[in-house]
């Protein structure tokens, strides 16, 4: 059974649907380099055609993450960054007047370090319409997915190639969208990805009513359209978060952060399907 929540991702993916396009979906590490920098970013990204924003939880152990973002985990924990502050960095956002869905992207352990109970009763008091804990163990997932489910917000599956028979019970009670994984191993730019990821990508979309998108490895406007065509978004992170390392020199002087802030979006743009 697919619960039907109606927050504002549900409803950005029905906006969607309805103009045929797929939605672009970047990743970011919240306070890299620091918390003001990442606010505008997220202006940026929204100006660029962003449709819905991953907001990265920086992670001293992110097991699944690829060298680009473990050096902008590293950045940002520097700065002192951590899930409180990544959830208030979205409702700044939305303060700011950012109309754009927020997915809280975060290991399990900082879940666990806040509490659980807490954890729920402020997402929604944070905006934030969606959840993706890529390391959470099944045997938590029943719970997780009930109480995302009485707090109105998107717990995520994240399927993956090698998930064939089990898509079926990954996907079930799922709610928002499903997020295949295109490539196993880690996050990072990829030139070529799993063979048969448009299979399994039609065998995801089988499995559920529910939008699938599709992120690892993809990071030039060609991938993008490629997955755009057979899916309802696509993700792509370390391109954006290696193009935010590249202007970290601009965006620290005043008189080239602006500049600096451009490139982003200039790159963002040209991801757009
Ligand atoms: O960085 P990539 O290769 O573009 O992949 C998206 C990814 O950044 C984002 O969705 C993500 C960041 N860390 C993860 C860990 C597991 C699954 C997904 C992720």
């Amino acid at each position: 059974m697919t619960t039907e929540t109606t927050n504002r991702m549900d409803l950005t993916f029905k906006k969607l649907r309805a103009e045929g396009r797929a939605a672009l979906i970047p990743f970011l590490t919240v306070g890299d380099p620091d918390l003001e920098t990442t606010l505008d970013i997220i202006t940026e990204l929204e100006a660029a055609g962003a449709d819905i924003l991953e907001l990265g939880v920086p992670y001293s152990d992110p097991l699944a993450d690829g060298p680009v973002i473990q050096r902008a985990s590293s950045r940002a924990l520097r700065s002192n960054i951590h899930l409180r502050t990544c959830m208030e960095t979205a409702l700044k956002a939305r303060q700011a007047g950012s109309q754009l869905p927020f997915i809280l992207f975060t290991y399990y352990n900082p879940v666990m370090q806040m509490g659980l109970d807490t954890f729920f009763a402020e997402l929604d008091a944070h905006e934030i319409s969606g959840l993706i804990i890529p390391d959470l163990p099944v045997e938590e997932s029943e719970e997780m997915r009930e109480r995302s489910r009485a707090a109105g917000v998107n717990l995520i599956p994240l399927v993956a190639p090698t998930s064939s028979e089990r898509i079926a019970r990954i996907v079930s009670g799922a709610s928002g969208f499903v997020y295949c994984v295109s490539s196993l191993g880690v996050t990072g730019e990829r030139s070529t990805f799993h063979t048969g990821v448009d299979d399994f990508i039609q065998s995801v979309r089988r499995s559920t009513d529910l939008p699938i998108a599709v992120g690892f490895g993809i990071s030039t406007g060609e991938q993008v359209s490629r997955f755009a065509k057979i899916c309802d978004g696509v993700v792509v992170g370390s391109a954006i978060v290696r193009k935010v390392e590249d202007v970290i020199p601009l965006l620290a002087q005043p008189e080239t952060r602006s500049a600096g802030l451009l490139q982003i979006r200039e790159f963002v743009a040209q991801l757009r399907p």
